[in-house]
């Protein structure tokens, strides 16, 4: 068979495609040009120098691909799951995902937060790493900062900043291991769905999903869906900023935890919950923090 992959043309977007394509040719003895990877150039690709919420969130990266699919033109996307909106068209759904990478963010400039001199000029355009890292250190300086990882970390080298964060699992998949240092998770909960590489394809196409549904990675798969429900019923977008983590015990309990901040970080709230079912544990954590949220938080969810 011939089965059509859809992908964004960064590098990291190629890179996960790629995964993708040699996940199903190993576990389902396909030769590699059984797999043709056509990439789709988005919105999101073209605008780079206005914060992603500012320019119409998370829609500029999928909806040309989106629009691919349905029109048959590929039979399955591949997305890195934290930039997929939380509302999803019906006629599309998420087929399997890779099991899940480092979930951690890594800072690149300083070993660590704390130690970063006072002041110093922090570039990140997502709300989440911005209110966390105010929280953490009201006194630096978070700026602008977008483009792919290398742009930033270009930019980075160039001396426009200071520091900058980016996801591990980005960085790792586009072979920099060994940049920046990974913060631990008590400091930055990271985005809900990062590391995550998921695959969708249109809900009637039984032929494409029995495929994809070979190579998913169960526990990755339960915990994509408990985060994304949780952004679901706060009714998070890109402006909210929210960390949100997901894991399996040993017994398969789900558990999950997520903060809330307001923008600069001064407020914010926490918690957990476990249970089985993904799409009951992210609303009940998702309604108990709506709950007990300061004010400040309050006002930024649930529309
Ligand atoms: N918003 C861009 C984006 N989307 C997914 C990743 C990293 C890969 C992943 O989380 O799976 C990145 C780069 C980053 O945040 O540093």
């Amino acid at each position: 068979m011939r089965f059509r992959l859809g992908t964004r043309g960064s590098p990291l977007a190629l890179a996960q495609a790629a995964m993708v394509r040699d996940a199903l040719c190993t576990a389902h003895g396909w030769a590699e040009d059984a797999i043709e990877t056509v990439v789709i150039r988005t919105t999101g690709d073209r605008v780079q120098d206005r914060a992603l919420a500012e320019i119409g969130g998370k829609a500029l990266w999928t909806k040309e691909l989106d629009r691919a699919l349905l029109a048959g033109e590929v039979d399955a996307c591949v997305h890195s799951m934290k930039d997929v909106e939380t509302v999803r068209p019906d006629s599309i759904r998420l087929a399997g995902t890779l099991p899940r990478a480092d979930v951690r963010d890594r800072l690149i400039g300083a070993p660590s937060i704390d130690a970063l001199p006072k002041g110093a000029r922090i570039g990140s355009s997502s709300p989440r790493r911005r209110a966390q890292l105010l929280s953490h250190r009201a006194d630096l300086d978070v700026v602008l900062f977008r483009g792919n990882v290398d742009t930033r970390l270009g930019k980075l080298a160039a001396g426009e900043v200071d520091a900058t964060l980016l996801a591990a699992a980005g960085l790792d998949r586009l072979g920099r291991n060994g940049v920046g240092s990974a913060v631990p998770i008590d400091v930055m909960l990271p985005a809900p769905a990062q590391g995550a590489v998921g695959i969708e394809v249109r809900r009637d196409d039984d032929a494409a999903t029995r495929p994809l549904a070979g190579v998913s990675h169960e526990a990755t798969f339960r915990c994509v869906l408990a985060e994304r429900a949780l952004l679901a019923a706060l009714r998070a977008d890109c402006h909210s900023p929210v960390g949100a983590l997901a894991t399996i015990t040993a017994s398969g309990t789900l558990q999950l935890t997520a903060e809330l901040l307001d923008e600069d970080g001064t407020e914010r709230v926490t918690g957990s919950h476990e249970g089985q079912d993904p799409a009951s544990v992210g609303q009940a954590l998702a309604a108990d923090l709506l709950g007990r949220a300061p004010a400040g938080v309050r006002r930024l969810f649930n529309g």
